[in-house]
Order: structure tokens, then sequence, then C-alpha cells
């Protein structure tokens, strides 16, 4: 191995070479020259060793501290996220950071950067981590690099790292943290201070793991955590939180970095992008990069067979809708939809309870409001590009597009603006005192903010649009009032975040098409407005279309006009036109390893409890085994589902395809048993599924506790998840040894992953 030492003096030489080179070869990039030189010094084999060493080669675009110090920044805010939340907190961070200290920090992505360059970040300086969890406690996929290096695979989750060897750091030149300073190869990180906040949520046995594991790592290597780690949790008020935590942490940042207040009430407003309008003859205007729909696999990746393609939570798959159908009956008030894609001309695979991510459109609606009131034509091309002032300065997936394309496949337009946005991006751009006051007091007064726009989930487009009339009400002067420009708007958004569904196919009866199983949110609002679920909507409207092209799966028509949205008489209305019109519409999709799997060995028996669209990862569950026994598998062991809804006739989803499954099952083995509970079919009788399970709680302790079976539940966490706990618990202490203590038992069987749980709060 390279001593650390050594990889001192290379760093020295590629540096000043780098630099050297970077300002001659125009357009060559640093990384690829950085490891053309280490390689030119060290001819060496293995991929992943070189992989890490290049790292330590010092290339200044990936460097956090170079990028610091070219840009004068004094605060760091890396994210690691799955859905955009803590994307967005950095955001906001970032922002009241710039605008009530005049600080000046940036944020990041971990991709873009280099970990081993943690360790040359100099003294006065901070580091901020946001990072969200995923899967069981996992780090999110733009962190997979940075959490590996830190702590490599397979080392076992610890509370204490201190007795983990250290991985390689950059090593600080002498002069860059200060003259006294010697690097300590055990504790590289002793001169950097980070403050730490997670992302979780508590219905998760891993609450938090991410961040905790990545939080004691940084300390077992030297670094300094200021303030409290803060822990968000998601099954309550992430938002409530942050808020508290970053009151605490901030001025402990600010006092570090040697700041103080800024002077003044409002900073001024620093557009986080640039819009250009493009002629479309321009020489600037790039067709290659102009991409129509969402992301275009072809225009983006055009010589590349479309299988060769990497899909990735960055790079999503833009998929057909292959076969859709309603699940529940047109009578039904709650709408339960199928949707299948093809994943056949694609990289992507999946194995069954895997998850599929899909980026919904907004609706014509949503954005034509916003358009009413702008002076811009929607369909114009525009060029966007990262203001080098902002603080927020990132990627965009989109460098020319249309106005409106931007709106509908990017931009989260329904999500209620938070109170710093008001307060940092709206304030500074309004001039009228009456407007001023109004978004004042939702900044200050928070029982006005959560009437006004918290209860009532008051989108971005609403609340513009009772500014500007509160404006015109007092006869507002003209030059005075408030008027909406695209960059204002682009950045109060946060960008559209991928929606997370249970596959509902299995892999091994259709590798080549995923299915989900989506429940259609909408609701009243506490004023009476409707208001729409942005992703099930999007996915019923993409059913209703599908259907009206080529019909459907079980001859069901699609959905007629809903007495329930008057607003939005026909829901294809809700939708971009060009989108129903397009022959070949796809969606953007992509898939995650999930660790809610089958047993590896089909002897062990299964049970599982999906009530509503909880049975969505069981329908995929049931196929897979049903299509074991097709195929011939000896000594399937027992499947027994437990589902449940309201009324048969109305939402017995699946209805007909699980009695087949558990007819085939059935004849394999006598103990494979379908349970169903529909809660209002007999009057002044409630039954739920954990009333079923009870009741067969022969059944259950035998295959569980006795032939080692394997438990899954998914569904509501709030309530469900809790009485099927204690089902299960009562089970134990009935038929089990009367010494044994039932929630032990079950805390051992989720352990070793013999008790599986997919629980979701509030229709989230
Ligand atoms: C599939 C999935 C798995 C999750 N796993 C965990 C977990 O193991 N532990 C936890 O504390 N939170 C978990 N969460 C909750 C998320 O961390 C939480 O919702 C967070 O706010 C998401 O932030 P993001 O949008 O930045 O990705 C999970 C959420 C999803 C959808």
């Amino acid at each position: 191995m390279k001593s650390v030492e050594k990889s001192a003096s290379l760093l020295k030489l590629n540096k000043r070479e780098l630099t050297l080179a970077t300002s001659v070869l125009v357009g060559a990039s640093a990384l690829v020259l950085g490891k053309y030189v280490y390689s030119a010094l060290n001819s060496r084999s293995g991929s992943s060793e070189e992989d890490q060493d290049s790292a330590l080669v010092v290339n200044e675009e990936r460097s956090i501290p170079d990028v610091m110090k070219a840009k004068s920044k004094d605060v760091v805010i890396i994210y690691g996220t799955q859905t955009g939340t803590s994307e967005d907190l950095a955001k906001r961070l970032s922002r009241s950071l710039q605008s009530d200290f005049s600080a000046n920090p940036m944020v990041i992505d971990p991709q873009d950067f280099d970990v081993e360059s943690l360790s040359r970040i100099g003294e006065g300086k901070i580091v901020v981590f946001l990072l969200s969890s995923t899967g069981d406690g996992e780090p999110t996929d733009d962190m997979i690099s940075w959490y590996n290096k830190l702590i490599p695979e397979n080392t076992p989750t610890n509370d204490d790292y201190s007795s983990l060897e250290a991985p390689k750091f950059q090593v600080p030149e002498s002069e860059e943290i200060s003259p006294d300073y010697v690097y300590d190869k055990d504790k590289p990180l002793k001169n950097l201070t980070f403050a730490s906040f997670g992302l979780g949520d508590s219905s998760y046995v891993d609450f938090n793991a991410h961040s905790k594991h990545v939080t004691r790592r940084l300390v077992s290597l030297g670094a300094t955590l200021l303030g409290p780690h803060g822990l968000g949790d998601g099954s309550k008020d992430t938002g409530a939180d942050f808020a508290k935590w970053k009151d605490t942490v901030v001025p402990l940042i600010v006092d570090h970095i040697g700041l103080k207040p800024s002077s003044g009430s409002s900073a001024p407003y620093v557009a986080d992008w640039i819009i250009t309008e493009i002629n479309k003859n321009a020489p600037i205007y790039d067709k290659k990069k102009f991409v129509k729909f969402r992301y275009s696999n072809i225009e983006n990746e055009s010589d590349l067979p479309p299988e060769q393609i990497k899909v990735d939570i960055s790079n999503p798959w833009n998929s057909m809708v292959i076969s859709a159908k309603h699940l529940s009956s047109p009578e039904n008030e709650k709408s339960i939809v199928h949707i299948e894609f093809d994943i056949s001309d694609s990289s992507i695979t999946y194995t069954t309870g895997d998850h599929l991510y899909l980026w919904p459109f907004n609706f014509d609606l949503n954005v034509d409001s916003l358009f009413a009131l702008m002076d811009v034509d929607p369909e114009q091309v525009i060029n966007i590009v990262p203001n080098p002032d902002s603080t927020n300065s990132g990627s965009l997936p989109y460098s020319f597009n249309t106005y409106k394309n931007v709106l509908t496949f990017f931009m989260d337009v329904t999500t209620p603006t938070t109170q710093d946005t008001i307060k940092d991006v709206l304030m500074p751009n309004v001039k009228s005192q009456v407007g001023t006051e109004y978004l004042s007091k939702l900044v200050k007064d928070n029982d006005f903010y959560t009437e006004e726009i918290k209860k009532p989930v008051t989108s971005p487009g609403e609340l513009l649009t009772k500014l500007v009339s509160i404006e015109a009400d007092s006869n507002v002067s003209e030059n005075e009032r408030f008027k909406l420009k695209f960059d204002i708007l682009l950045s109060m958004l946060p960008r559209q975040s991928p929606r997370q569904y249970s596959i509902s196919s299995s892999s091994l009866e259709t590798p080549n098409k995923v299915s989900a199983s989506v429940a259609v949110l909408k609701y009243k609002n506490v004023n009476g407005l409707n208001r729409y679920g942005v992703s099930s909507n999007f996915i019923a409207a993409a059913v209703d279309v599908q259907i009206q092209k080529y019909g459907t799966l079980d001859g069901r028509a699609p959905s007629k006009v809903e007495p329930f949205d008057p607003p939005y008489a026909l829901r294809h209305k809700m939708l971009t036109t060009e989108l129903v019109q397009n022959n070949d519409f796809r969606i953007p999709i992509y898939i995650r390893k999930s660790t809610f799997k089958l047993p590896e060995d089909p002897r062990i028996p299964v049970v599982m409890v999906g009530p509503g669209t909880g049975l969505a990862p069981f329908r995929g569950f049931v196929r897979e085994r049903a299509q074991m026994v097709i195929s011939g598998v000896e000594d399937l062991g027992a499947t027994v589902l437990f589902f449940g809804n309201r009324h048969e006739r109305l939402d017995f989803i699946y209805g007909d395809e699980l009695t087949d499954c558990f007819s085939t099952l059935g004849n394999n083995n006598p103990d494979s048993k379908l349970f169903t509970a529909f809660s209002r079919d007999i009057p002044g009788k409630k039954v739920y599924v954990q009333d079923r399970v009870i009741e067969n709680g022969d059944l259950v302790y035998k295959l569980l506790f006795e032939q080692g079976g394997y438990f899954y539940i998914c569904g509501d966490g709030s309530r469900m998840a809790v009485d099927v706990a204690k089902a299960l618990k009562d089970i134990i202490s009935l038929h089990g040894d009367k010494s044994s203590d039932p929630e032990e038992i079950l805390n051992q069987m989720k352990k070793v992953g013999r008790y599986q749980s997919d629980t979701w709060y509030n229709g989230k």
C-alpha cells in the first residue's frame, strides 16, 4: 500500500502540475489529467484502489477546500437526499445564513466532490451535513460513495468507530490549515468542525441511522461536532425539528466563522439561476441539449443503445406505460389504480419487493395559474445557468427548455412555501407597504402562517395570487406592484421530487414489466377547496389516457366525470395537453433495490399483513410464490396473506387474481391461505386485519414461531401496524413459553430480518 506521506509529496507535485496544465489545456478535465499524472508515476493495477488513490490526488474541481477558497465560501452544506427534502432544507439554511449573517455558504451534492478533501478544510470554516436515511437506515444514493469510504462495506455498524482503521485522506499542505498544524493519519479530520442534522422517520427501526453513523464516524476521525446532533422525524414534523435545531446551531456556526447578524432588515435578493431567452437560431442554442419531455434518454445519450444507458436516481428512464386499469369499483369514492411499465428496452432490472421511483408531471391548471402572474410566453425556449453569486448553485438537468416544461416537469408547484422562503426570496422582491405587511405577518406570526398556508395547504401559486390581489385591492401604484419573474419563481420552488411505490409485480413472472398499485389522493382542505395528490392523480390520469387509447385489461371503462372535482371536469385536463396527445408517452422511473424481500429459501413459510394499498408488495410476493409452484418448486413453505379494506364489493383490489393464486398455492400447501377483513360489510361489527390475525393465532404461531417463518407488514404505520404487532404479542403470550418476553421475540425477529415492515403515516 502506498503510504500517506508518499501521497503527500505526490499531492504537491500534482497540484502544481494540475494548475499549470489546466491553465494551458483549455477544456482538459482536471480529473482526467490528475489520474494521468498519477498513473504515470505509479503503474499499479486494481481499479478500486486506484479510484481511492486518484481521489488523494487533488482535483481542484472536486476538492471542497479548493472550491471554497476560489469562491470565498465559509460554510459548506452537504446534503444526502433520496427525494429532495434535505436538499431543500440545505438551500433554506444557506439562504438564511446569507441573509441574516452575510455568511457566504455553498450547498453541495456529495457526488460532485471528493470526501478525501475534507481533511484540508482550514480553520474558521465549517461543514454542515444534512443527511437523510433510506432503505433500512442506509445512505441515500448520492452518499453511497462517501459512506463506503468512511465506513467500508461489511463493517458492523457501531456506536463507536474509534477502533476502525482511518481511511486515507488528502494531506494538507502546511499553509492550508495553520503553520503549526501536524497531520495525524489516525485522526485526519482533527481540524474539521461540523454540524449535523439527520432526516429520518421514527417508524423505521433504524431511525436516522445514516446520519448517526456518519456523525459518529467523523468524530472518531477527529472531527468536532458543533452543537447537538439534530434528528428530524418525518412521522411527526421534520420542518419543526429542523427549525429547532437551526435556532440552536446557527448562532454557533456564525460564531465559529466569526460573523455577526447583518444590520438592516432584509438582505438583497440573489437569484439562484440566470435565465436567458433563446432565439432558436442563436449559435448558443444547442438542440441536442433541448429536453422536450422531462429527461430524454435518446436525446441525451444518442450514441448509446438504450440498454447501455445507465439509469440512476439522477438519470431516470423514460418508460412506456404498457397497461393500466382501475382496481376499485367506479362507485367507490376512493380510487385505486394499477399501472404497468415496460423496462425491456432499458438497462433496469429488478427483484420482487424493490421500490419504484416515479417523477410526476404537474397539471396544466397549476402551471397555468403561475403563468397568469408572469409576462412571459410559456413556449419560449430558455437557457438556465446557475448564478455564481448564489449560495445554492448546483446542476440542473435542463440547460435548454421552455418555461412551461421547466414548471411542468422539474419544479414542485404545489408544496406550500415555507416561512424561510417567504422571508428570503419573496420579501426582498415586494415593494408595497401592504404586500410587505402581509408577508412579514406570515413570517413572524406562526399562528397566522398555520391558518393561512399550512392548514389549507396553500400552493405557491395561490400565495402569489393572493399577494397580487392584496396589492390590487389597496390600489398600489403600477410601478410599486409585485411582478412575478421566472427567476424568483425558480428560487422559491423546490425541485419536483420522485415518489416511491412498492413494486407490485413479481420479477420471476414478469422480469420486463414493473407495476405499482396506487391510491389516488384527493380531499377537501379546511376551506372546502379540492386538493389533489400530485403524483397519484398524475398516475390516475395516465391510466385514463392509456385506457382511452388502448382499452383496458379487464374491460372496465375509464373513470367517469367525478362529482368530487368540479373545477377539473375531466382528469386529463389536469395534465399537460401534450402528454395526452402524444402517442409515445413515457414516464420517468428508476428502481431502487430494497431489503423487503421473500426468504431466499422457498421452504420457509411467510405471513403477510397488507390492508388497502399495503397489499402492493404482497401482490408481487403472492404471484412470485404461485409462479414457483407453477414452475415446479417442491416443498414450498406456506404462504398466508391477511388483506383488509372497507367493502368486499367495492374495494377487494386484485380480488380475482389473489383468489386464483391462493387456489394454486393451497393445492401445493394446505396451510397457504388468504384471510380478508372487510370492515364495513357487517353492520355494527367492524373487523380489521389484526382481528383476523388473532382468530388464526394457531396457524400464525405454527408458521412463525414453530417453523421459523418470515413476517411482513405493509400499510398504515400509526394504528394498523401497532395493533397487528400487539396481536402477534398476544399470540406469543397465549401459545408460547410463559417465561419468554413477546416484545423481545419480535425484536429478535426484526434484527435477523424475519420481521419486515414497510409502513407509512397519513397516506404518505
Ligand atoms: C423507502 C424509504 C425508506 C426509509 N428508511 C428510513 C430508515 O431506515 N430510517 C429512517 O430514519 N428514515 C427512513 N425513511 C424516512 C426518510 O429518511 C425521510 O422521509 C426523509 O425526510 C426523506 O428525505 P429525502 O427527501 O431528503 O430523501 C425512509 C423513507 C423511505 C421512503
